[in-house]
C-alpha cells in the first residue's frame, strides 16, 4: 500500500491503475475513452497529444481542411455502417450521449426497470446493444460458438486484428487448465500463495503501528500480480520487477490502443494500428515479457523429457506439458498466452479485492463478525495448509458475494450473434446483433434480491443454511442467470475459484492482522464510472493499524 512511508516498488503501480476492470469481459464491453479522475485519459491533454499525424496536421495551419476531410470520412463511415447495422425488434431505451457517458450505470438500471423481462435495445457510444433480461438468459447461454459467440463479441471489442489480443488456437486449452489443473490444485497453493503474501506485505506495507492512511490500489494491484504470478509462472520470474510491471501494464496498453484506435473509421484501421502508441507499447511488452520467458521455456523443453526432471508446479509448465512437442518451442505464443492470462485476471481480480476492502472500512461491525469467523478457522498458522481452510470461510464467502453484487460489472454476457436466433419471447435476433445482459438492473432487482439497496454481508450466508442446494447455489463461484458477474455458459470465467481464493486469502490474513477504517469524514468511497466502465477509485485511502494480537 503506498502510505507516506511507502517502500520501494509501489510507487511505479499508482500508475498501473486499468479502467477496464473486469478484463476479459470489461476489457470486452467497455473499450471506450475514459477520462475519470485519476484515470489514464485524464492525463492525455488532447486527442493531438495522441495522434501525431493530427498534430503535424494542425500545426501547418491546415485545420479547416482537416475538419472538412475528418468530417467526410466520419459521414462515409457511418453511411455504411448504417446500411450493415440488421434490425431487431424490440423497444428502444433513449440514452442520452452525456448521460451514457456519466451515467451509464444509472441508465442500465432505470432501462432494466422500465423493460423488466423485456428483450430492448440501447444506442450506446460502444454501438447498438440489445440487452437480454435474466428470464432469456438461460435459452442464450448453452448455445455453441458458431450460433452465438463469446470469442467473437471479446475478438471484436478488443479489436484483437490489430492489438493481438486472443489466445488464438490455445484458448480452449487456457482455459481447460484454468478450470481443471490450477482450479484442482487450489488447497495446494494456499500455503504458496501465503508466502507471497507476507513478502509483499513485509516489503511494500508500511508498518502501520498506529492508524496510517494507506492509498489502497497499488498495494493490491500488486499483491494480487504477485500472487497469481506465483501460481502462473513460479516463484522466481514472478519476483522479477520487470516482468511484475510488464504483465500488469500489457492490459492497461491493449485497453488503451482499443481506445485509440475507436477515433478511427474501421476501413482505416489496418492503418492506424501502425501510428497508434499503444499499440506499439503492446508490442513491446510482449517483446520484453518473451525475453524474460524464453530462457527458462528454454531451459524446461530441454529437460522436460530427461530422466527424473522434476516438473514445476505452475501454469507455466502445464501448458508445455500439454502442448505437442511441435508447438513447445514456439515462445512466442506461449508469452502471448501468460500476458493474456494476467491480462484477464489481475485487474479483475484487484477490483473484486479493493472493492471489498472498502466495505470492510466502512462495516466494522462485519469486519468483527468476519475476523471471528477467521479466527475459529485460522485458529494457528498449520491451519492454512488445511484443504478446507479456504471453503470454511462462509461468512467471508457471502460477504464478497454480497460486494460483487453491489459493486459489480455494470453489464454482462458480451455475445455476438453468428447465426440468426429466434427467442422464445419472438425476437428475432439476425446475425452480427450485440448482446449485453443489464447486469446492474439484475442485481438491484427486489425479486431477486430482497432489500436489494441494502449492504447485507452475510445475504447469502443465510442463504447457504437453508438446504444442501442452497449451499450450492449461493457461493461466491455459483453462476447462475441472475449473477453474471462471472459470466455464464461455456465461457464462464474458469478463474473465478482460482480469484475467490485468493482475494479470501488476502482479507483473511489482514482480518487477522490489521484493524482497518475509513479516514475520519469519509463515506465508502464510490467507483470511477466511464460508459460502461466501473472501477473502484483508485485514488482513495483508507487507514489500516497492525492488531497487537491475532487473538
Ligand atoms: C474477480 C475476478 C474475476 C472476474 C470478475 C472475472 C470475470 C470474467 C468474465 C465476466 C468472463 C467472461 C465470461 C462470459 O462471457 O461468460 C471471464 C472470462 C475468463 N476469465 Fe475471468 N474473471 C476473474 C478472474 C479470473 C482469473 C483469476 C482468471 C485466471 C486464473 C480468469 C480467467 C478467465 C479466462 C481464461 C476467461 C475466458 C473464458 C472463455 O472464454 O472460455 N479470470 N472472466
Amino acid at each position: 500500500m503506498s502510505t507516506s512511508s511507502q517502500r520501494a516498488g509501489a510507487a511505479q503501480a499508482d500508475d498501473l491503475f486499468c479502467p477496464a476492470s473486469a478484463i476479459p469481459q470489461a476489457m470486452a464491453n467497455h473499450t471506450n475513452t475514459y477520462f475519470g479522475p485519476g484515470g489514464i485519459l485524464s492525463k492525455m491533454e488532447s486527442v493531438a497529444d495522441i495522434y501525431p499525424v493530427g498534430q503535424s496536421l494542425l500545426r501547418r495551419g491546415d485545420r479547416l481542411n482537416y475538419y472538412i476531410a475528418l468530417a467526410c470520412v466520419l459521414l462515409v463511415a457511418y453511411f455504411f455502417r448504417s446500411k450493415r447495422e440488421k434490425h431487431v425488434e424490440a423497444p428502444f431505451f433513449k440514452a442520452g450521449k452525456l448521460k451514457w457517458i456519466f451515467d451509464a450505470e444509472n441508465q442500465i438500471r432505470a432501462s432494466y426497470n422500465k423493460f423488466y423481462n423485456k428483450v430492448y435495445q440501447i444506442k450506446a457510444t460502444e454501438g447498438l446493444q440489445v440487452l437480454i433480461p435474466p428470464s432469456l438468459v438461460g435459452e442464450l447461454k448453452g448455445l455453441p460458438e458458431d450460433v452465438l459467440s463469446a470469442q467473437e463479441a471479446v475478438r471484436e471489442a478488443l479489436m484483437s486484428n490489430y492489438t493481438k489480443f486472443s489466445p488464438g488456437e490455445n484458448s480452449e486449452l487456457l482455459s481447460a487448465l484454468v478450470r481443471t489443473k490450477l482450479t484442482h490444485n487450489l488447497a495446494r497453493l494456499v500455503p504458496q500463495l501465503k508466502d507471497e503474501l507476507e513478502y509483499i506485505t513485509a516489503t511494500e506495507l508500511s508498518e502501520c503501528k498506529d492508524w496510517t492512511p494507506v492509498k489502497l490500489q497499488p498495494f493490491a494491484l500488486r499483491t494480487i500480480a504477485r500472487l497469481s504470478g506465483r501460481a502462473f509462472v513460479g516463484p522466481s520470474l514472478n519476483r522479477n520487477e520487470e516482468w511484475m510491471q510488464t504483465s500488469i501494464k500489457y492490459a492497461i496498453d491493449v485497453f488503451l490502443s482499443v481506445v485509440e484506435l475507436q477515433f478511427f473509421p474501421t476501413w482505416m484501421r489496418s492503418v492506424a494500428q501502425h501510428i497508434v502508441p499503444h499499440i506499439r507499447k503492446t508490442r513491446r511488452n510482449v517483446a520484453r515479457a518473451r525475453a524474460l520467458l524464453q530462457p527458462i521455456l528454454e531451459e524446461r523443453v530441454r529437460d522436460m523429457d530427461a530422466p527424473g526432471f522434476e516438473a514445476p508446479d505452475d501454469l507455466l509448465q502445464w501448458v508445455l506439458g500439454s502442448l505437442p512437442e511441435e508447438r513447445r518451442t514456439d515462445y512466442q505464443a506461449q508469452t502471448e498466452l501468460q500476458l493474456i492470462l494476467s491480462a484477464a485476471s489481475i485487474h479483475t481480480t484487484n477490483s473484486l479485492l479493493v472493492d471489498c476492502f472498502f466495505d470492510l472500512a466502512a462495516e466494522t461491525d462485519v469486519q468483527e463478525e468476519l475476523r471471528q469467523e477467521v479466527l475459529e478457522v485460522v485458529a494457528d498458522d498449520d491451519e492454512w495448509s488445511k484443504k478446507d481452510c479456504i471453503p470454511r470461510l462462509k461468512k467471508l464467502d457471502s460477504f464478497i458475494k454480497e460486494v460483487q453484487r453491489t459493486s459489480g460489472n455494470i453489464t454482462s454476457f458480451i455475445r455476438k450473434v453468428i447465426k440468426p436466433i429466434t427467442l422464445s419471447d419472438g425476437t428475432y435476433l439476425p446475425a452480427g446483433t450485440k448482446l449485453l445482459a443489464p447486469q446492474t438492473g439484475i442485481s438491484h432487482d427486489a425479486r431477486y434480491f430482497p432489500e436489494p439497496e441494502r449492504f447485507d454481508a452475510l445475504r447469502f450466508y443465510r442463504l447457504r443454511q437453508q438446504s444442501d442446494d442452497d449451499a450450492n447455489r449461493h457461493q461466491l463461484t455459483s453462476l447462475s442467470d441472475v449473477n453474471l458477474n462471472f459470466g455464464a455458459g461455456k465461457h464462464a470465467c474458469p478463474g473465478r475459484f482460482f480469484a475467490g481464493n485468493e482475494i479470501k486469502l488476502v482479507l483473511a490474513y489482514f482480518l487477522l492482522h490489521y484493524d482497518m477504517k475509513l479516514r475520519d469524514g469519509q463515506d465508502r468511497p464510490r467507483p470511477v464510472m466511464m460508459m460502461m466502465t466501473k472501477t473502484p477509485n483508485p485514488n482513495v485511502e483508507i487507514e489500516f493499524r497492525r492488531r497487537s494480537s491475532v487473538e
